[in-house]
């Protein structure tokens, strides 16, 4: 059984009368690497400050490699822990060298002074920080994100058992955020991390587990894929978002989207719905913009492997789906049209239109009355992307003879859903 680094239990932190840990309980496996996550003021800080001991919990005990880290002496605790602060000011007047050499104070006695492996363990420390070429410098002269690699560079010199990193790659360019990050990851699982993070994707790829907090409490814990779901983060951050799998990672990946304004209703009061008609990416901002102004969006029938179906999904949007490369079945026909039935606009993007997705235009010649608009962003005529031979052609003739209109961009189909909204053009 893999034996707990860190186990907190009960911690209760109060600054005054507000109290910003309530109740908090962790487990961290020793060589895992954990990653804290919440809105700010939620108390990432003063739960990583409570297990370092920098600061007295009112109620509640830490455990570090099996002890109460009330037992240790503070020369002990910091070969059992290194932290990296998330404030990175640091005092006036040491070398980036001397800076790093401080996390050797820990094994160094009272009067003895640092040997050759004391060097030699800080000059790997820096070495893996890239942070050798700064060496004399003043702490004082370097910039944020430099100094933020020589404190991860000091907490290597004090080779600790766990690492407790406050935003590690806060002041950090996104090659440095990488590079310091891997860094972290390849110390386990030597060594168990825990570093709170505010970029939630960074946390997904490298993180074994997460653990969300909300209000001084955690919320959920466990792996990236379990914590890191839309529901989860709209719960705790307010934000929807996307969530997908990395293509080339596998990792879960986080994409923001707007929160949809109040639903704009038809003069009747129900909502507005809107069939989108797509394939092939052509339905993605579409769909994105319509949803994120509040209209009710479907979609389909698409292609299950079709990245306009990916994003219908990934976006909540009900969408009619058939198997890849198959023409679509009657089962997914008739689906199609309920949602027509219900739908009060329908949208055609620029889509490619074969064989295969043809029934999706010959199903609205069955609703003359629907109010049907024809995207036509890249100007192309509609025969070059009629693949059926002149069918599809043909059928876009007779739905403008019914009425469809051809709108030139997005702006321009949402104000002529606004007016459909207002009752003008029913
Ligand atoms: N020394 C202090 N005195 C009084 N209140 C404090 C002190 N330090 C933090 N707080 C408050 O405690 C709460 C938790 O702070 P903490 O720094 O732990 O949050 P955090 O989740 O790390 O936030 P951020 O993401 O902004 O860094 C906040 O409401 C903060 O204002």
């Amino acid at each position: 059984m893999t034996a707990e680094m860190i186990r907190a239990e009960d911690l209760d932190v109060r600054y005054g009368d507000v109290r910003v840990l309530d109740a908090v309980s962790l487990a961290v496996n020793e060589g895992t690497f954990i990653g804290i996550l919440g809105p700010n003021g939620c108390g990432k800080t003063t739960l990583i400050r409570a297990i370092s001991r920098v600061i007295d919990p009112a109620a509640g005990a830490v455990y570090v490699d099996g002890r109460d880290v009330g037992e240790y002496s503070p020369r002990e605790l910091a070969t059992r822990l290194g932290a990296v602060p998330q404030e990175t000011a640091v005092s006036f007047g040491f070398t980036v060298e001397e800076i790093v050499q401080m996390g050797r104070h820990p094994y160094l006695g009272r009067l003895s002074s640092m040997k050759e492996a004391d060097y030699a363990v800080c000059r790997e420390a820096m070495d893996l920080t890239s942070t050798t070429h700064l060496a004399d410098r003043l702490i004082t002269e370097i910039s944020g994100g430099e100094r933020q690699r020589v404190l991860i560079a000091r907490a290597l010199a004090q080779q600790p058992k766990a690492m407790l990193l406050d935003e590690p790659t806060s002041h950090l360019d996104i090659n440095h955020q990488i590079e310091v990050l891997s860094i972290i990851r390849g110390l386990t699982p030597a060594v168990t991390v825990v570093a709170v993070f505010h970029d939630l994707n960074l946390a997904a790829y490298f993180c074994d587990r997460v653990i969300l907090m909300e209000k001084a409490k955690i919320v959920a814990v466990g792996t990236p894929e379990e914590v890191l779901t839309d529901a989860n983060i709209r719960q705790v951050f307010g934000v929807p978002m996307m969530v997908r799998t990395h293509p080339l990672t596998g990792r879960p990946y986080l994409v923001p989207r707007y929160e949809p304004a109040a639903s704009p209703t038809l003069s009747g009061g129900t909502p507005v719905c809107v069939h989108v008609v797509c394939g092939g990416g052509t339905g993605a901002e579409t769909m994105y913009a319509l949803s994120s102004q509040g209209y009710q969006v479907t979609a389909g029938v698409l292609s299950a492997n079709d990245s306009d179906c990916t994003t219908a999904e990934g976006l909540g949007i009900p969408v009619v789906k058939e198997s890849p490369f198959a023409p679509i079945s009657e089962g997914s026909l008739a689906e199609y049209t309920a949602l027509l039935k219900e739908t009060d606009a329908v949208v055609i993007t620029e889509m490619p239109i074969g064989a295969g997705n043809i029934a999706n235009l010959r199903a609205l010649e069955q609703f003359p009355a629907l109010k049907v608009f024809v995207l036509a962003r890249d100007g192309a005529p509609l025969s070059s992307r009629d693949y059926t031979g002149g069918e599809a052609t043909a059928l876009f003739s007779s739905l403008c003879r019914n009425g469809a209109v051809a709108v030139r961009d997005i702006p321009a189909l949402v104000a002529h859903l606004a007016s459909l909204r207002s009752g003008t053009e029913r």
